[in-house]
């Protein structure tokens, strides 16, 4: 069977209020979906129900046949992993001890080490002894990434990376996306920015009111860039 994350009519439960009505959508290994839509659609309570970060759930995550249960530490140990929006770096460790404590070798052979995550975001190479808390949040930002690569998840689950980065640095979140894929990673990226979705994306799900409402393959997200934008633009 090939490896996939998939996604069985979840819905999803803030105390009394329903947030997610039925999701279903699936991710294969080596492929980026791109979750799009307005704000407060549901986008992060996707990803924080794959973790296990929401109240109650209905429905079913898999993770290779494997349903993906429990608390959340034993969803990273099943292989998937969040990077957040809100950049939590070991703000008194410096960027070297940050990423020396991410490290989860598979020994698969494909393992990211330290030296190839510096490649991606040098700048983190220039501040290798420098406290974390003291970088600027687009540092930080690199610095999280960077991170969640080192622990060599099946699955890597970004929330708005580029976001109020420059633009140098959405062109390191590109890349390390595409050294993801190469590597057989799954990703799921919820962005605003459709630039650069539109470069790394295989896939695009519109979520609307805790509902896909509409999804594009690859070419035909290109084809139609602008519709896309006007689906995501606020009137
Ligand atoms: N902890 C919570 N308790 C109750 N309601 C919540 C909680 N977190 C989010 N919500 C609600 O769930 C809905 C979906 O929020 P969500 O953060 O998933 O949206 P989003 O599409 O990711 O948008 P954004 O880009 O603003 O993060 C919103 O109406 C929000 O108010």
């Amino acid at each position: 069977m090939n490896a996939v994350l998939r996604y069985e009519n979840l819905s999803a439960f803030y105390g009394a209020s329903q947030i997610l009505h039925g999701l279903s959508f699936e991710v294969p290994a080596a492929s980026v979906v791109c979750l799009l839509g307005l704000n407060g659609m549901g986008k992060t309570t996707t990803l924080r129900a794959t973790m296990g970060l929401v109240d109650r759930t209905e429905g079913r995550i898999t993770l290779n046949g494997r349903e993906l249960a429990g608390p959340t530490f034993r969803r990273a140990q099943m292989g998937v992993t969040l990077v957040p929006e809100d950049r939590k770096v070991f703000a008194n460790l410096t960027v070297e001890e940050n990423l020396e404590v991410a490290r989860r070798p598979t020994g698969s052979g494909r393992d990211f080490s330290i030296a190839e995550a510096v490649e991606i975001f040098p700048r983190l190479g220039e501040r290798m002894g420098q406290k974390a808390g003291t970088m600027s949040g687009g540092e930080q930002q690199m610095l999280v990434v960077a991170r969640a690569m080192l622990a060599n998840p099946a699955y890597m689950m970004l929330d708005e990376p580029t976001e109020g980065l420059s633009p140098s640095y959405v062109g390191a979140i590109a890349q390390s996306i595409e050294e993801a894929r190469k590597r057989g990673i799954g990703v799921i990226l919820v962005e605003q920015s459709i630039p650069l979705a539109l470069s790394v994306g295989d896939a695009f799900h519109v979520v609307e009111n805790g509902q896909i409402t509409r999804s594009f393959a690859r070419d035909e997200a290109l084809a139609d860039r602008e519709g896309l934008e006007r689906m995501l633009t606020v009137e």
